[in-house]
This record gives structure tokens, C-alpha cells and sequence, in this order.
């Protein structure tokens, strides 16, 4: 256990940074406890009915969904109605920054994703669907300026564009003109919830018929995970706090990781100043141990010291270096010093710090390092999703998530063939017919759970399968459409390794006794001792993926780099053992 004086100090802070008035800017390390502190926050208000309510704002359903549990286990399930709103950035855009100043017909629906629907590029040579075009937003112009983010095409997109007779020119006109028809239809996304969000507060007889409601119902917005804005999310939030909106904006610029959608630490730290001169800190860990925030500091910006670790100094387990060869297939990485498999190496030496195994996660940057069960690529064609669904239902252990996945891209298929007219996401179409989601899922895991192992001429034989699968109610297919085509891309089936494994991407959030964080790459040490954090994002996913670790943390590394890696630690007070 750590001193009183410490976990007093650590208490301090989280009790200033719940007592602070809006504006405010609350910046935290790792496992400050931000959910804590801001569900603390909201707790406070009283319990008479109140005429105005408090906005907790995160990026993610899964931080929406814990702040709401924590409220409600708190026995206050009234902080979860209104006047009071717990959602994602997406969602508060669009209920008071957007949907007000839509018609009513049709229906304005806020998508997840274009991939809720089935929205093809229209007017082109070939297939592509909409989501597969990720976009950018320059809040700068006004109008704000909208981009196909052509550099972050996934591969199989690049190549489809590549082979298309049509030039990038026309493609941006199409996917742009497409993109308005569907809007014309009702139907919106994230990204463009943001650029009317902008357009109407930039307006200024629509702004004033926003403002004014939403400065009645909110005496305060909080933002958790900051960092993860965008800079067209820090202009609209620069307007609110302009309009006199009180914002309290909570997050660690050391963990932003999403600088490809234009979320960059140094935006955050210029927008903070300005909200308040003053910051309140949060430094005290509550997850991890001494060693691991020595290890995280020698990845961030500044030469801060250490945050301090609250709930753990007696626990003092070096970083684990491991010299690994590296393979092309994340399964067959082998630990150098053994010959074993990484994923049995690390577990053997996280059991001698009686870390257990199933307390543990390996995680890196690329999905494609990870090893384990094969990774559903993301963004790709239908035939290869569906032939990972396949393999994903024929896996023994394969994971809650993986399976939740794998049904999903099974009732995308079979509803794109069984209701071919219809527009909107499975939700509405099961709304439509009166189907619930446990006879859909129980349909859709049959019928992928019958088809036969994915092969190159596989598509055929999904489409005869389709074709004689007992349809749902209301299933009226028209010929051939929905039928799948082309040859899926087959990964090679592997066991599931008994290890959480996932990209640092996934993990936000997160945490476990003991982690593994794969660099596969030459030159991964060099970078660690010269690169910096504040413009090097690689830094900042190292860092993000260490922070998890409660007891443990452990990299992977070419067995010729982990010495130079011992050195550097050595040299930064961060005790390591190479094993
Ligand atoms: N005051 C507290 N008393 C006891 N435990 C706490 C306190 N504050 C936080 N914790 C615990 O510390 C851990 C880390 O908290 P949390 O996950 O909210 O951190 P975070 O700030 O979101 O971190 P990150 O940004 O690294 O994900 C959690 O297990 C949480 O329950």
C-alpha cells in the first residue's frame, strides 16, 4: 500500500477537479480515475427535479454506457433523463446542434457509420460502398471545407480505385453527390452532424435558435477523453464556450492517438488556455504500479516526472523485455531465448510474478502483428467479411466480441437479400417486420455457422446456402440482388491463444494485470530515444498501450534492439529484466 499522504494528495486533486466551476480544463494521467472524477461530479447534484441538467459528453457508447451504470448504481437514475444528457459527442451534436433545424419528413436518423446502410458510390465503374471513404473537415474556411481523405483509403479500396477508368475527380463527385442524396433520404452520420453543427452555429439566426434552448437546459457540459477531439470538434466547442455555454473539458493530450481525424495535443493545450488560466491536474495513478509510470514517462512529452502511483508501491515488477523473432503471421513469433511461442513465453513469465494469464492482454499497433484468432480486416469486401464471419463461428473460444461481429455481418447479408428494397440499418428493418434481434441473431448464427469452409470459389455455394435458408418474415428477394460475388481473401484459421489480444486503438479505456506490447519493427528503439511525443503519434500509442498495465508491463522487441532498449530504461531509473 502507498503512504496515506499519498493517496490523500491523489484525493485532493480528484475532489478539486470535482468542485471546479465551468470553464475549466482538467488534465489527467493515465488511471486518474477521468470516469470517477466526472460521474463524482454529476452525482453532486441535488435530487429535486431541476430546471436545468448537465451534459457528460465521451467518444465511445462503451464510456457513455459505464458513466450512465455508475449513476444508476449510485441509485441516481434520474441523472440519466432529462434535463440531464449522457451520450457521445455524435449524439449531442446531432440532438441539439442539428436535429432542431431539420424537417420532420423524412425522418432524420443519425447513422453510426454509412456502413449501417447500404449506400454504393452511385454513377462510377465500379462497386464501392460509401463508408469506405473516410473524410476530413477543415473548421478553418467558412464555409468549413470537406475532403476524401485519399491517403487513408484501406487497401483494398486503393486497389479498386487504381483499377477504376474513372479519375479521382470524378470519384470525390460521385462519393460527394451520393453522400447528399442519402442526406436528402433523412440520413446522417458523425461527420456530418458536425459540419451543420458548424454551419448553424456559424449562422447567426440559426445559432440563436440553438443557443437558446441549449443554454437553458445545460448549466454545464462536460467532455471526457478531450484529447480525442477533432479540430473541427475543439471550433464547435470554442463557439458553445463563446456563446457562454460552461464547458469542462477532462483528458490526457499525452494519450491522443487520433491525429488521422485531425486530433492533435497542441490544438487541445491552446483551446484549454482559453477556456481557463488555470488547470486542475489529476497525477495521482490509481492503476498502475511505480515501475509502469516510470515507463510511461520515459514516452511522453515535457520530461514530467512520474505520476505518482497511488494504490500500488509495494508491488514493484521490472519491465519485461522479451527478444523476440518476428514472423509475417503473428502466430508464429517466437521468443528468442526459448524457441516457444511468444504468446506461451510471456504467459510463463507473467505466471513467476503470479500475474495470472487471463489477467493479462497483448496489444500493438497494427492488427496484423497481433497473434491469435485472425483479425476481421476492417473495410473490406463483403465475400471476405462474411468468410472471417465463417471462421470466427467455427473457432472454439473465439471471443464475446468476435462473435457479436461475426453475427453482424451475417445479418447484413442475409437482410441485403431478403429485403432488398429496403432502406436503413437492420434496426429499422426489424422495427418494419416485427423481428426480434434474438430470432434474427439465432437465424444469422445458423446460417453461418452451416456454411462450408471459405475457399476461393466459395461465393457460389454461400449464394445456393442463401437462397434455400428459411427466410425471415417479410422476406421479399428480388432476383439476384444481394447475391455475393468475388473471391474472399481467406485467412488462415488459428487457435485462439487464451490471451485478451487487441490494437492499442481498441484498449482506450482499458485495463489489466499484465500487458504485452508488440514492436515489430527495426528501429522502434531508436524512436523511443529521439523522437518527440508532442509530434510523434507512434510515441503516444506505446504510451497509451503501457498504461494499462495494473502490474506488469511487457514489450516485445528484435532480439538485436532489446539491449539498446535496456540501456535506455536503465538509464531513466526504470528497472527492466530481459528474459
Ligand atoms: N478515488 C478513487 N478511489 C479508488 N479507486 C479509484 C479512485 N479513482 C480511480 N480509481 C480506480 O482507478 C482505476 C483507473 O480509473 P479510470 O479507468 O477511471 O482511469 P482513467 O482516468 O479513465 O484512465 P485512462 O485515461 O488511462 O483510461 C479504476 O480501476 C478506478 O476504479
Amino acid at each position: 500500500m502507498t503512504s496515506p499522504s499519498v493517496r490523500a494528495g491523489a484525493l485532493t486533486q480528484q475532489q478539486a477537479a470535482v468542485a471546479v466551476t465551468a470553464p475549466a480544463f482538467v488534465p489527467a494521467c493515465p488511471g486518474a480515475g477521468k470516469t470517477h472524477v466526472i460521474t463524482s461530479r454529476h452525482l453532486q447534484s441535488p435530487r429535486r427535479l431541476l430546471r436545468q441538467g448537465r451534459a457528460l459528453i465521451s467518444f465511445t457508447r462503451v464510456a457513455r454506457d459505464q458513466m450512465a451504470r455508475r449513476c444508476r448504481q449510485a441509485g441516481r437514475a434520474d441523472l440519466v433523463q432529462a434535463p440531464h444528457f449522457i451520450g457521445t459527442l455524435d449524439s449531442f451534436l446531432w440532438e441539439f446542434l442539428v436535429k432542431p433545424r431539420r424537417a420532420a419528413e423524412p425522418v432524420p436518423r443519425l447513422l453510426e457509420s454509412w456502413a449501417s446502410i447500404k449506400a454504393p458510390v452511385e454513377g462510377v465503374d465500379r462497386e464501392i460502398s460509401l463508408h469506405r471513404f473516410p473524410m476530413t473537415l477543415d473548421p478553418s474556411p467558412i464555409p468549413a471545407r470537406e475532403a476524401v481523405a485519399w491517403d487513408k483509403l484501406d487497401y483494398d479500396t486503393r486497389q479498386l480505385i487504381e483499377a477504376s477508368a474513372c479519375s479521382q475527380q470524378t470519384w470525390q463527385e460521385k462519393i460527394f453527390a451520393t453522400r447528399k442524396a442519402w442526406c436528402e433520404q433523412g440520413y446522417f452520420t458523425g461527420h456530418e452532424a458536425r459540419v451543420l453543427a458548424l454551419w448553424n452555429l456559424r449562422n447567426p439566426e440559426a445559432a440563436t435558435a440553438l443557443l437558446g434552448p441549449l443554454r437553458s437546459r445545460f448549466a454545464e457540459v462536460v467532455v471526457d477523453e478531450a484529447q480525442d477531439c477533432s479540430a473541427a470538434d475543439l471550433a464547435i466547442l470554442q463557439l458553445l464556450h463563446d456563446a457562454g455555454v460552461p464547458l469542462v473539458l477532462v483528458g490526457d493530450p499525452d494519450q491522443a492517438i487520433y491525429a488521422w481525424r485531425g486530433a492533435e495535443p497542441q490544438a487541445l493545450h491552446a483551446f484549454a488556455a482559453r477556456l481557463s488560466p488555470t488547470a486542475h491536474p489529476l497525477t495521482g495513478n490509481w492503476r498502475s504500479s511505480p515501475v509502469i509510470c516510470r515507463l510511461a514517462a520515459t514516452l511522453r512529452t515535457g520530461q514530467r516526472p512520474p505520476d505518482t502511483s497511488v494504490v500500488r508501491d509495494d508491488d514493484d515488477i521490472p519491465v519485461l523485455l522479451l527478444p523476440i523473432q518476428f514472423a509475417t503471421s503473428g502466430s508464429r513469433h517466437l521468443h528468442a531465448p526459448t524457441g516457444t511461442g511468444i504468446v506461451d513465453a510471456f504467459r510463463t513469465l507473467a505466471e513467476e510474478y503470479t500475474v495470472p494469464a487471463e489477467n493479462c492482454l497483448v496489444t500493438a499497433y497494427k492488427y496484423a502483428t497481433l497473434p491469435g484468432i485472425t483479425r476481421e480486416k476492417p473495410n473490406t469486401n463483403t465475400i471476405t467479411s462474411l468468410a472471417w464471419a465463417r471462421t470466427v463461428a467455427h473457432t472454439p473460444d473465439a471471443s464475446g466480441d468476435d462473435l457479436t461481429r461475426a453475427c453482424t455481418i451475417a445479418v447484413r447479408v442475409l437482410f441485403g437479400y431478403w429485403y432488398p428494397g429496403e432502406t436503413g440499418g437492420p434496426d429499422r428493418i426489424m422495427a418494419t417486420h416485427r423481428l426480434s434481434a434474438g430470432q434474427v441473431n439465432r437465424t444469422a448464427f445458423a446460417f453461418l455457422h452451416s456454411l462450408p469452409p471459405p475457399h476461393r470459389e466459395w461465393a457460389p455455394q454461400v449464394w445456393q446456402a442463401m437462397k434455400a435458408w428459411p427466410a425471415l418474415p417479410g422476406a421479399a428477394p428480388q432476383g439476384s440482388k444481394g447475391r455475393p460475388a468475388g473471391k474472399p481473401t481467406i485467412s488462415r484459421p488459428q487457435a485462439a491463444t487464451g490471451l485478451r489480444t487487441n490494437t492499442v486503438h481498441q484498449l482506450k479505456g482499458d485495463q489489466a494485470d499484465g500487458v504485452l506490447l508488440l514492436l515489430p519493427d527495426a528501429g522502434s528503439v531508436q524512436r523511443w530515444a529521439t523522437a518527440d511525443p508532442a509530434t510523434d503519434e507512434v510515441l503516444r500509442i506505446w504510451y497509451v498501450a503501457v498504461t494499462r498495465a495494473r502490474r506488469l508491463a511487457a514489450v516485445a522487441l528484435p532480439e538485436q534492439e532489446t539491449d539498446a532498449l535496456a540501456r535506455l530504461l536503465t538509464e531513466r531509473q526504470v528497472p527492466v529484466r530481459v528474459a
